[in-house]
C-alpha cells in the first residue's frame, strides 16, 4: 500500500497569478495549514489524468511559472509523484457516474488499482471500500454535493490479501458541467487509527483482569437502557462480590487474591454469551449487563455461576471462594442509578441472609 502521508504543500500560488480551479480549492486551504516545498503551479500535470475545469475540460501544462517554463512543469510533476499522500479531483455526473480526472502522489499506485482505470471510473476504487465505510462515504458525498459542503471523512480501504488501510479524505466540492467536482487529498492514517484504538482499549479495560473497568461498564449499560427503553426489550444487571476476600488475602496473601480475582474474571466469561460484558466496579465487586434478558433467565444464570465459582479450587482449595449476587431488572424508563442501586439492595441482602446465594 502506498497511500503514505499527507501532502505537504505550501504555495506562493497568488504572487504567481495562479487563479484555476485547482489552485484555490486545493493549495489554498493547504498553504495556511502545511508547511512545504514552496512550489508554484498553475496547472498540475497528471499521471493518471489530467486536472480538469468545472467544464470538464483538460488543463493543459504550459504557464506554470512565471519565469518557469517547461522545467518548471517537470519539477512539479516529479514532485506530485513523490508527495506521501494522494491529491485528486473526483467528479460526479448527473447520471451518477463517479471518475477520478486527476490523481497526483505517491499514493496512486495502489496494488490492483490503476490511476488510469480510475480516471474512467471511481468504481474501482469504491468496490474496495469496507462494507461499514461505503454507505457513510456515499452520504458524505451525497451531502456535499447537495449542500456544496466539504467532505471530511474516513474510511477502510481494503488491499490485496485481505489486508485494510484506514484513509483520511478532505475535498471541497464546486458545481461543474452536468455535475459535481471536488478538489482534494488523501492521506493514510492507519498507524495514528491502530494508536488511537490501542488507548481507547487500555482507557477502558480493568488493568488486572482484562475486564471493562467501571467507566466502560456503565456506558455500556447506559447504552443498553436506552435500547431497552427505546425497544421495550428486558435487560437485567447483576452485581457479584466475593464473600470475605479479606480472610482470602490475610490467609493465602495478597498475590494469591489477585490470581482469585483473574481466575474469577475468566471463569464467568466463560460462561457468560458474547453479548454480555462483565465489568470490575473495583476491589473485589463485579457486574454484568446481560442484555435482552428477563429476570427468570438472568436469575438461572446467576445461581449457575455462583455454582460454578463454588467449585472452582482458584489454586487454592475449592470453596475457598464464594460470591454473593444481586439481581435486578431494568424497568422501563428507569433511571440507571435506580437500577444499580436496585441491584445492590439486592446483593446487600444476599450478604446478609449468609453469602453464597443470588437474591433478586
Ligand atoms: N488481592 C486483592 N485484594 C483486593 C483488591 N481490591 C480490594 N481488595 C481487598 O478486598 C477486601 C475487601 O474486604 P471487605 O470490603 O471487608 O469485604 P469482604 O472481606 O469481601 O467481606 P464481604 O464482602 O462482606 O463478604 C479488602 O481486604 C481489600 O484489600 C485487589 O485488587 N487485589
Amino acid at each position: 500500500m502506498q497511500v503514505k502521508g499527507l501532502l505537504l504543500y505550501s504555495m506562493s500560488y497568488e504572487s504567481c497569478g495562479v487563479h484555476d480551479a485547482l489552485g484555490r480549492r486545493i493549495l489554498a486551504p493547504l498553504t495556511s495549514a502545511w508547511l512545504g516545498a514552496g512550489v508554484c503551479q498553475q496547472q498540475l500535470s497528471a499521471r493518471s489524468g489530467h486536472p480538469v475545469d468545472r467544464k470538464g475540460s483538460r488543463m493543459e501544462q504550459h504557464d506554470v511559472m512565471p519565469d518557469g517554463g517547461l522545467d518548471a512543469t517537470e519539477q512539479l510533476r516529479d514532485f506530485a509523484s513523490r508527495l506521501p499522500g494522494v491529491i485528486f479531483q473526483f467528479y460526479r455526473g448527473r447520471d451518477g457516474h463517479m471518475r477520478f480526472p486527476y490523481l497526483a502522489g505517491s499514493g496512486t499506485e495502489l496494488p490492483g488499482i490503476e490511476p488510469a482505470k480510475l480516471a474512467l471510473d471511481a468504481r474501482h476504487m469504491l468496490e474496495r471500500l469496507d462494507e461499514e465505510d461505503y454507505p457513510r462515504l456515499m452520504t458524505a458525498i451525497e451531502r456535499s454535493s447537495r449542500w456544496q459542503i466539504p467532505i471530511a471523512t474516513k474510511f477502510r480501504l481494503r488491499l490485496v490479501k485481505g489486508r485494510s488501510r484506514w484513509i483520511a479524505l478532505r475535498a471541497q466540492p464546486e458545481p461543474a458541467e452536468h455535475g459535481v467536482l471536488w478538489h482534494g487529498m488523501m492521506i493514510d492514517i492507519t498507524e495514528q487509527m491502530v494508536e488511537e484504538a490501542r488507548l481507547r482499549r487500555l482507557s477502558d479495560t480493568d488493568a488486572l483482569t482484562g475486564l471493562a473497568n467501571r467507566r466502560k461498564l456503565i456506558a455500556r449499560l447506559d447504552e443498553e437502557t436506552s435500547m431497552s427503553s427505546r425497544h421495550g426489550t428486558p435487560l437485567s444487571l447483576m452485581l457479584l462480590d466475593i464473600d470475605h476476600f479479606k480472610r482470602v488475602n490475610d490467609t493465602w496473601g495478597h498475590l494469591q487474591g489477585d490470581q482469585v480475582l483473574v481466575e474469577l474474571a475468566r471463569l464467568c466469561r466463560q460462561l457468560l454469551r458474547h453479548e454480555d460484558t462483565m465489568g470490575r466496579l473495583g476491589g473485589e465487586e463485579f457486574a454484568v449487563v446481560l442484555p435482552l434478558t428477563p429476570r427468570v433467565r438472568g436469575y438461572p444464570l446467576a445461581e449457575r455461576l455462583r455454582q460454578q465459582i463454588a467449585e472452582h479450587a482458584f489454586s487454592i482449595a475449592p470453596g475457598a471462594v464464594t460470591v454473593s449476587i444481586g439481581l435486578a431488572e431494568y424497568r422501563l424508563g428507569e433511571p440507571r442509578d435506580s437500577l444499580i442501586e436496585r441491584a445492590d439492595a439486592s446483593l446487600y441482602a444476599a450478604k446478609r441472609q449468609g453469602r453464597n446465594r443470588v437474591v433478586t
